[in-house]
């Protein structure tokens, strides 16, 4: 169903440079984001998609150009940017004594939810970990670490999702329900952008691409 009312812009990129040393990576590079709205960057492998994500979600200062989260200036430390804001685009670092469902839970609860244990479970059920619930992060294959990350970014609020690869280390099943995941978010108003080299994923978002570092 369409929807009438116009979405707001959650995220708003204008003028966007980054260099390292001589080097300039990115350039006047603009992102306009609605609620509702997936947008995939696409290049190849050293084109910039990352240190656009991480110039995005505060973890790279860009050398000009300004970064709109919700209508807050980005800045890591801004508590109204953080709220909005999830974010996997490396490889977390877990807390090595604490189990999988206490990572969630402490987060959950973190974010203030009012319900955490139904959310907990809700999406160690949706990242099929509920059998490691209670195993330590270091017990976990490859692709269940990947879930796990990818649970802490679901089990809290959100308008603005950031994902770096996401695809990575899932097998087909699980680039399949993160396909339908996101798309659920979408349908709930959440704005998307990721990074990504898999076309089926992109596909099944529905997400915009936007070509990365074509103009050199
Ligand atoms: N801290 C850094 N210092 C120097 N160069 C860097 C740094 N971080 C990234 N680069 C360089 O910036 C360029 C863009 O890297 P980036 O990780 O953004 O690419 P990408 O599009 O995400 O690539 P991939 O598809 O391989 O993940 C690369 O040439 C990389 O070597």
């Amino acid at each position: 169903m369409a929807h009438v009312a116009k979405r707001d812009v959650v995220l708003k990129v204008e003028g966007l440079k980054k260099s390292y040393g001589p080097v300039t990576i990115v350039e006047n590079f603009n992102l306009s984001v609605r609620e509702g709205e997936a947008v995939a960057l696409v290049g190849r492998n050293g084109a910039g998609k990352s240190t656009i994500l991480r110039c995005l979600v505060g973890a790279d200062r860009p050398d000009e150009g300004t970064v709109l989260i919700g209508g807050n200036r980005m800045t890591e430390t801004n508590p109204a940017v953080r709220r909005d804001l999830a974010t996997v685009i490396d490889d977390l670092d877990f807390f090595p004594d604490l189990a999988v469902v206490e990572h969630l839970d402490l987060l959950a609860r973190a974010h203030g939810l009012e319900d955490p244990d139904d959310i907990v479970d809700d999406v160690l059920e949706q990242v099929q970990l509920v059998q490691q619930a209670g195993q330590l992060p270091s017990t976990l294959s490859s692709g269940q670490r990947r879930r796990l990350a990818l649970a802490t970014a679901f089990v809290r609020p959100r308008r603005l999702l950031v994902l770096d690869e996401p695809e990575q280390r899932l097998d087909v099943q699980g680039v399949e329900w993160l396909g339908r995941k996101l798309r659920e978010d979408l349908d709930e108003g959440l704005a998307i952008v990721l990074a990504s080299h898999e076309p089926s994923l992109i596909a099944a978002v529905g997400a915009r691409e936007v070509h990365v570092g074509e103009q050199q």
